[in-house]
C-alpha cells in the first residue's frame, strides 16, 4: 500500500518559525532573511517525511500564519480595506492577520475562529460587494516547484472551495451563493496550473463535509466540483475529509469523479459502516486516515491491521493515512526529558506518527513477524497504569444530588448579596494580569534550576502585591492574584494534579507564533495537594477587598489536554472535577468567598452535528461542572468565565451550569448576545465584557459608558457585573492599567446615574 500524511506541524522542532517570525515582526530580520527560514523549515520537514518512508508528501501545509489565510491570498480575498495599505505582501499578509498601524494607516485584524472542534484558531476570510476572485497567489506553486527540485513530485494540498465558503464571513448582503461560479472558476485554474506543474496529486481539504448538510449544501458542492474535476487533466483529486463522517454527502461524492477521498475514521468511526452500506467505486482511491492526528497515543497495530483487513474486503485502492493534519500534535517525543524511557514507548507525536504508518504498511505486506509488531502487541498487551479502583467507585456512587447546589439560584444570590455587600454593577477582572517577560523568565529560571522555589514565590507574591495595590487604587471591587504562577490556565493544572504527565517541547500551534503544550491526560487524575490555596489567600491576606479564587473548570482541563483513549472522556471529566470540587472546598474553608471557575473550550467541544450536542456530549459536560461547585456554602459565590466562541446556542446549557455569575466574550460579537440572554431570561448574573481584550486599543470611558448603557438596555442592573472580556496575560502593563482606569470609572459614573434615577421625588 502507498503511505501519507493530510499534513505536518509547521512551527518546527524546536518551534524556529515562531522565533523566526517573531524577529520579523520586531524588524530584526528582513523578509527574505524570514522566507529562507520558512524554506529551510519546509525542506527539512520534507526530507523527514520522506526519510521516514513515506509515499506521498504534502506541500501547502506551511504557513507563515494559517493556511486558511493563505487560501484567502491565493484567490485574492484580500478586503479593500487592507489593499489600500498598499504593503509589501509579506506585510499586507501579516496584516490581515494581525491588523496595522503605522504609516500606511489603521486597520484591524481579520477576525479568528476556532477550527473546527480543535485548539487551533483559522483567520476569517470576507466576501463583500469588493470581492474579485481570481487566482492571484504564487505560494501554492512555489512550494509544489521547491519540493520538485528536490526531487518529490508531493501533493499540493489546500482549503477546498466548499469548506472556505462555510468558513468565511459575507459582508454587504452577499451570500456564498453569489460566489460559486467565480470561485470555482478559480479553483479549476489553479488545477490546470498545478496540472500544468506536474502535480500527480491534488489534495482539497474539505472538512466542512463532517457537518450537518441540507439539500442546498450539497448542490453547491456540486456546483463547485462539476466545474473543477472538469479541470483535473491526468492529475488525480483527493477530496480530503477530516474530524467526523461523510454520512450526508457520501452517495454524492460517489457520482462525482474525484479519484481520492479521505476519510477519518478516527473521529468518524461511522465512515466504515457508511462505505460498507453504499460500496466503493471502482476508480475511487480510500486515504485511510487510521493514525491519530489529534491525539498522542502509539496506534494499536492489531486492530489498524484488521480495520484494514476489512476495508481491503471493499476495495484495493487504498492509501494509510493520518485521521487529520499532524498540526494539532507535538513534532518529536525525541526531546522529551522528564518522561520516563517506559512512558515514553506508549507516546507517539508527529515524527513518530510517520515511523507509524510505514510499520503498519510494512507489516500488512510481510506478515506480523516482526519486532515492530511484537513490540506493538507488548505495549498493549497490559494496562499502562493501575487503575485508581476507590476513585472510580465514588464516581460510579454519585447520586443526582451531588450535582445540585442548595438552595436554589435565586434563594443563594440574596444571601450573597448580604455577605459580599458588593455596588450595583461590581467590578472585576477575569483572573491573569501581563506575563511580561520578567513573569516568564523568573519561571524559565525556576524551571532550569537557576533560582530555588522561595525565590521563585517571592517574585510571584511582589508581581501579586503591586498589582493587588493598584486593583485597589483604582477602586476595582473585586480583586484577583494574577495567575503570575501559571504557565498556562491548562498546563499548570496538568503539573499539579496526579494523573497527567506534561512535556518539555510538545508545543502544539494556538495562532500564529502563538502554541500551547497540552498537558497529557495518563490516568486517574486526583488531587494530592492544594493548587491554589497559598496563592490565593496569600493575596487575600494583602487586601480588605475580596479577592476571587481561580480554578479551570474540568471540561476545559479535559479539551486542551490529550485524552486518554482507553476510558470515555466522560469519566476523565468527572475525575478532573472531583479534584477541583476538592479544591473549591479547600478555597472556601480557607476563607475565599469569591471562586471562579473557568470553562472557554465547553462551546469548542460541541460534536460537529449537532443532532449529536446533548446526547453526545453537553449531558456530561454540563454536570461534570455542577460537581464542581456542588457542595459549597449558599454564601459562596461561584462565578464561570467564558471566550473564543459565539454561545447563543447553547445559552440554556450555560445558565443549567448553576454558576451564580459567568463573565462572557460579547463586545466582538456586537453584544448580540445580550438579546438572546434576554430572550430566554438567562438567570445567571452577567458580565458581558466591555471591552476587547485581544487588542492593545485602550477604550475611552465614554465608550465603556455607552456599552454599560447598552448592556441596561437589555438586562437588569442587579443582575450585571462590569469587566473586560477575558484574561489580560497577553497585553502590556500600560494599557492594561489605563483601560482598567477607564472601566471602573465608567462604572462609577453609571452607578451615580442609577443613584440618581432612583432617589425618590419629594
Ligand atoms: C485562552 N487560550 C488558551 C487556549 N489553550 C490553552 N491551553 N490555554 C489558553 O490560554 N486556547 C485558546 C486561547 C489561545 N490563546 C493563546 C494565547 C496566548 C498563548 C501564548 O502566549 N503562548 C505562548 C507560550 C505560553 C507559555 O506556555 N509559556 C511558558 C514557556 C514560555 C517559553 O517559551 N519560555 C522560554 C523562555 C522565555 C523567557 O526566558 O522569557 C523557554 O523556556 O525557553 C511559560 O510562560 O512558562 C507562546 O509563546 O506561544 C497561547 C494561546
Ligand atoms: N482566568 C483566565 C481565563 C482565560 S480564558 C485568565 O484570566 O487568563
Ligand atoms: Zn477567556
Amino acid at each position: 500500500m502507498t503511505t501519507t500524511i493530510i499534513g505536518y506541524p509547521r512551527i518546527g522542532e524546536k518551534r524556529e518559525l515562531k522565533f523566526a517570525t517573531q524577529k520579523y515582526w520586531k524588524h530584526q530580520i528582513t523578509a527574505d532573511e524570514l522566507n529562507t527560514a520558512g524554506q529551510e523549515l519546509r525542506q527539512h520537514h520534507w526530507q523527514t517525511i520522506q526519510a521516514a518512508g513515506i509515499d506521498q508528501v504534502p506541500t501547502g501545509d506551511f504557513s507563515f500564519f494559517d493556511t486558511t489565510l493563505d487560501t484567502a491570498v491565493l484567490l485574492n480575498l484580500i478586503p479593500a480595506r487592507f489593499k489600500k495599505l498598499a504593503l509589501a505582501p509579506l506585510d499586507e499578509y501579516f496584516a490581515l492577520a494581525r491588523g496595522y498601524q503605522g504609516v500606511a494607516g489603521d486597520e484591524k485584524a481579520l477576525s479568528m475562529k476556532k477550527w473546527f472542534n480543535t485548539n487551533y484558531h483559522y483567520i476569517v476570510p470576507e466576501f463583500d460587494n469588493d470581492t474579485e476572485i481570481r487566482a492571484q497567489g504564487t505560494k501554492l506553486f512555489e512550494e509544489f516547484q521547491e519540493a520538485k527540485s528536490l526531487g518529490i513530485n508531493a501533493r499540493p494540498s489546500l482549503i477546498g472551495p466548499y469548506t472556505l465558503l462555510r468558513l468565511s464571513r459575507f459582508l454587504d448582503g452577499r451570500t456564498p451563493d453569489d460566489f460559486l461560479p467565480s470561485l470555482a472558476a478559480a479553483y479549476a485554474e489553479i488545477v490546470t496550473r498545478l496540472h500544468g506543474l506536474g502535480a500527480d496529486w491534488i489534495q482539497l481539504d474539505e472538512p466542512a463535509l463532517v457537518y450537518d448538510q441540507d439539500a442546498h449544501d450539497l448542490d453547491r458542492f456540486t456546483q463547485l466540483y462539476d466545474t473543477i474535476l472538469t479541470a483535473k487533466g491526468t492529475s488525480r483529486i483527493l477530496l480530503q475529509t477530516y474530524f467526523g463522517d461523510v454520512r450526508d454527502s457520501y452517495k454524492l461524492i460517489k457520482t462525482l469523479p474525484f479519484d481520492g477521498l479521505g476519510l477519518d475514521f478516527v473521529e468518524g468511526p461511522e465512515n466504515a459502516a457508511i462505505i460498507e452500506q453504499n460500496g466503493v467505486p471502482e476508480s475511487l482511491t480510500l486515504f485511510a486516515g487510521i493514525v491519530n492526528g489529534k491525539n498522542i497515543w502509539r496506534t494499536n497495530y492489531q486492530q489498524s491491521l484488521a480495520f484494514l483487513a476489512n476495508l481491503n474486503r471493499l476495495t484495493d485502492h487504498v492509501v494509510l493515512s493520518t485521521s487529520s493534519s499532524l498540526l494539532h500534535v507535538p513534532y518529536t517525543v525525541r526531546h522529551e526529558h522528564h518522561i520516563s524511557e517506559d512512558e515514553k514507548k506508549y507516546l507517539a507525536f508527529a515524527e513518530e506518527k510517520l515511523t507509524e504508518l510505514v510499520e503498519i504498511d510494512h507489516i500488512q505486506a510481510n506478515g506480523t513477524d516482526t519486532l515492530a509488531y511484537k513490540e506493538n502487541t507488548a505495549l498493549f498487551a497490559v494496562p499502562r497504569y493501575a487503575e485508581n479502583k476507590t476513585l472510580n467507585a465514588k464516581i460510579a456512587a454519585l447520586t443526582p444530588a451531588d450535582y445540585q447546589r442548595t438552595p436554589e439560584r435565586a434563594t443563594r444570590l440574596a444571601i450573597q448579596a448580604k455577605e459580599l455587600n458588593l455596588p450595583v454593577l461590581p467590578t472585576t477582572t477575569i483572573g491573569s494580569f501581563p506575563q511580561t517577560a520578567a513573569v516568564r523568565r523568573n519561571r524559565a529560571k525556576f524551571r532550569r534550576g537557576e533560582i530555588d522555589e522561595a525565590d521563585y514565590t517571592a517574585f510571584n507574591e511582589e508581581e501579586t502585591k503591586r498589582w493587588l495595590k493598584f486593583q485597589e487604587e483604582i477602586g476595582l471591587d473585586v480583586l484577583v492574584h494574577g495567575e503570575f504562577e501559571r504557565n498556562d490556565m491548562v498546563e499548570y493544572f496538568g503539573e499539579q494534579l496526579a494523573g497527567f504527565r506534561f512535556t518539555d517541547n510538545g508545543w502544539v500551534q494556538s495562532y500564529g507564533t502563538r502554541g500551547v503544550k497540552p498537558p497529557i491526560i495518563w490516568g486517574d487524575v486526583a488531587r494530592t495537594h492544594p493548587i491554589t490555596v497559598d496563592t490565593t489567600v496569600f493575596a487575600q491576606s494583602q487586601t480588605d477587598k475580596w479577592v476571587k479564587g481561580m480554578l479551570t473548570g474540568p471540561v476545559t482541563i479535559l479539551n486542551w489536554s490529550f485524552p486518554r483513549e482507553d476510558v470515555p472522556n466522560k469519566l476523565s471529566t468527572e475525575q478532573i472535577a472531583l479534584a477541583l470540587q476538592g479544591e473549591v472546598l479547600d478555597l472556601e474553608k480557607h476563607g475565599i468567598k469569591i471562586i471562579q471557575i473557568d470553562e472557554p473550550a465547553l462551546r469548542e467541544n460541541l460534536p460537529l452535528r449537532q443532532s449529536d450536542w446533548y446526547r453526545k456530549y453537553l449531558d456530561w459536560a454540563v454536570p461534570a461542572f455542577r460537581l464542581v461547585a456542588s457542595k459549597v456554602q449558599p454564601t459562596t459565590q461561584i462565578h464561570t468565565h467564558m471566550c473564543y466562541s459565539e454561545f447563543g446556542d447553547i445559552i440554556q446549557a450555560i445558565d443549567d451550569l448553576d454558576a451564580d455569575v459567568i463573565s462572557f466574550e460579547a463586545s466582538r460579537a456586537d453584544f448580540t448576545l445580550l438579546d438572546v440572554l434576554k430572550k430566554v431570561n438567562f438567570q445567571t448574573h452577567v458580565g458581558p465584557g466591555v471591552y476587547d481584550i485581544h487588542s492593545p486599543r485602550i477604550p475611552s470611558e465614554s465608550e465603556i459608558v455607552d456599552i454599560i448603557h447598552h448592556i441596561l438596555e437589555k438586562l437588569p442592573a442587579e443582575n450585571i457585573w462590569i469587566n473586560p472580556d477575558c484574561g489580560l496575560k497577553t497585553r502590556e502593563e500600560p494599557e492594561t492599567k489605563q483601560a482598567l482606569i477607564n472601566m471602573v470609572a465608567a462604572a462609577k459614573q453609571v452607578r451615580e446615574e442609577l443613584a440618581h434615577e432612583n432617589q425618590p421625588t419629594l
